[in-house]
Order: structure tokens, then sequence, then C-alpha cells
């Protein structure tokens, strides 16, 4: 069954359009990585499937619902941010007794044991926490109230190294005891790679690249050789990312389709090939420039 389901989804801001004719859909259960560069759209994603925005034109819809205005979207979603706001008069202790009293399938438990464990004083008041101590709430709001639709937007802000690991924990162990729809952006692609089962690359507002982690992984092949060779057996190619190692060796970055042919001709003349991390393709695959930063500086040198 489809949790999510965008159909050319379309939002705009002052006539400047942050999603643009967004399609696609997850399937209930699964963890999905929403990923993109600063300003593609994640935010806005999210905050049409929890129901806080409504698309400009085209459908959205949770649960087979339109999540604007829905109670059992508000019900059954969670949309955890660092701009989540609480009433200001409770003490962290209470807004979680207020959780419980929302999220029908919140585990009460699960959250004061979180609290506990991360030194988080349940009198407190959540507008006087540090910038990581409150991500660390937020996040402990997020795991407790077990939504079958769970969206973390940067959950890991400012959130020290031990902390960061800690929650990727617990959410990867309470995912697998009680399995729900989780969307998890983050510009940390390497942090969350493992948990993940799908990625969601949007770049522009638009659906860029939906598909198993997996196969994100082995998207890519890394070609190191001589500028002449390489240049030479990848013409014709899409190179997804280039760069220029010393005098006359590049290391190019193509679609892992090479034919058999190809690769022993690239090996033949001493190339190197080899395999790109998920997050170094999520940068060459979202740089606007194909040899990354070092063409703003190549092209003021020739100015
Ligand atoms: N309330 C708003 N008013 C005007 N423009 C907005 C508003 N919210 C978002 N935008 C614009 O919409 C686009 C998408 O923003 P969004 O916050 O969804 O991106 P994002 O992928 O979450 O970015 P980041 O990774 O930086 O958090 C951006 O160009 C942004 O400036």
């Amino acid at each position: 069954m489809k949790a999510v389901e965008f159909n050319n989804v379309t939002k705009t801001y002052f006539g400047k359009k942050a999603l643009n004719q967004l399609s696609f859909s997850i399937e209930d259960n699964t963890i999905t990585g929403l990923v993109g560069r600063n300003g593609a759209g994640k935010t806005t994603l999210m905050k049409i499937a929890a129901g806080y925005l409504k698309p400009s034109s085209g459908t959205a819809k949770v649960f087979s619902e339109n999540p604007f205005e829905s109670l059992h979207v508000s019900l059954n979603s969670i949309f955890v941010d660092d701009g989540m706001v609480f009433p200001s008069a409770l003490p962290l202790g209470e807004i979680l007794q207020e959780g419980a009293r929302f999220y029908p399938n919140w585990n009460d438990r699960l959250a004061r044991r979180l609290l506990d464990y991360f030194s988080l004083d349940p009198k407190n008041y959540h507008n006087r926490l540090s910038k990581g101590k409150t991500s660390i709430f937020n996040a402990i709001v997020g795991l407790a109230s077990r939504c079958p639709l769970t969206m973390f937007d940067e959950p890991t802000t400012g959130m020290d190294e031990a902390a960061r690991k800690d929650f990727y924990r617990a959410l990867l162990k309470d995912y697998l005891d009680h399995p729900r729809t989780i969307i998890l952006s983050s510009h940390h692609l390497e942090e969350i790679e493992d948990l993940l089962e799908n990625i969601l690359l949007i770049q522009g507002g638009q659906n860029f690249l939906h598909l198993p982690m997996s196969e994100f992984s082995s998207w890519a092949i890394a070609v190191r050789g001589s500028v002449e060779v390489v240049r030479d057996i990848l013409d014709g190619r899409e190179i997804i990312y280039e760069k220029t190692l010393g005098k006359n060796t590049i290391q190019a970055v193509v679609r892992n389709e090479l034919t058999k042919n190809e690769v022993s001709d690239l090996r033949g003349t001493g190339a190197e090939l080899f395999p790109v991390s998920s997050s170094d393709l999520f940068v060459y695959l979202t740089n606007k420039e194909k040899g990354g930063i070092d063409d703003v500086f190549n092209e003021n040198e020739s100015r």
C-alpha cells in the first residue's frame, strides 16, 4: 500500500516554484532518505505531506487522503524539525503527557527512557534548551509518537556526534520493532545511508532519482587514467563529474553501465576503476558545474 503519493505537485511561493510538477510515491513501512541540495524543496515536500501546506497545483495523498486539514492524517503523521513549537508554559514531562493524549500509538515508556538517557530534565522547558538538546527532545517526540508516517527534517541539527549516532540507532531499533513509514531528510548521506531502504533525490523541486539505496550505491563508477585514454574510451557517455589530477590524469565519474570491452580497454591502458561513495555521488549529481567548486576558480583564472 502507498503511504504517500504526489502527482504533479507544484508549490509556488511568491511566483517562484519550490516544487515543480513533483511526482513520486512511497510504500508504507519503508524508510526513505529525502536528499537534495539547499533549497531543493525537501521541507516543502514534507510540509505538504504533513498537511501544513496546500499544493498550488497537483495532488498530494497520504494514506489515500488529502493531507491538508485532514484529522486522520494529523493523528497518524508527525513532522519533526527544528521549528517544532510546544506550549511554552509546559515543562518537557507535561509535553510528553500531551503527546500521549494526542497520538494513538504514543509509547510513553520509550519517551521517558529516552528523556532520561539523553539527560533531559522533565521539569525543564523547551525554550530553555540548547540547540542540540532541542533537537534531541523533538526527535524523542518523533520516535515516541510511533506515527504511521513519521517525517524527520534534518533531525540531528546541533546534536553532537554521539547523540547523532544514538538517535539513528534508536530510530533503526524502534523501526525494526514497530515498522512505519519514515521519511528522513539529511545533508549527511553518509550518516543515514545504512538505515535507508530507498532514496528520493530532489533537485529544483523535481524528482531527480528515486530508487532503492542498494541501486544508488552502485549507480556510478569512477575511472582514473590518462586524459586522452579516458576521454577517448568514455566518448559519448555522460560524464557526471570530472576532476583533473596532475598534468595528464583525470578522474571521471559515469553511470555504472560500461560494457565489458570498455572495462577491459580501460584496464589495458592502466586506468583504474573504482566505486563511488553514495555521499560523493550525491554531490556530483547535484553540482551545477561538472568540476564542482573547482570550476569557480578555473573560470576566475582564465579571466
Ligand atoms: N515561506 C516561504 N516563503 C518563500 N519562499 C520559500 C518559503 N519556504 C521555502 N521557500 C523557498 O522554496 C524553495 C524550497 O525551500 P525548502 O525549504 O523546501 O528547501 P529545502 O530543500 O528544505 O532546503 P534546505 O536543505 O536548505 O533546508 C527555496 O527556494 C526557498 O527559498
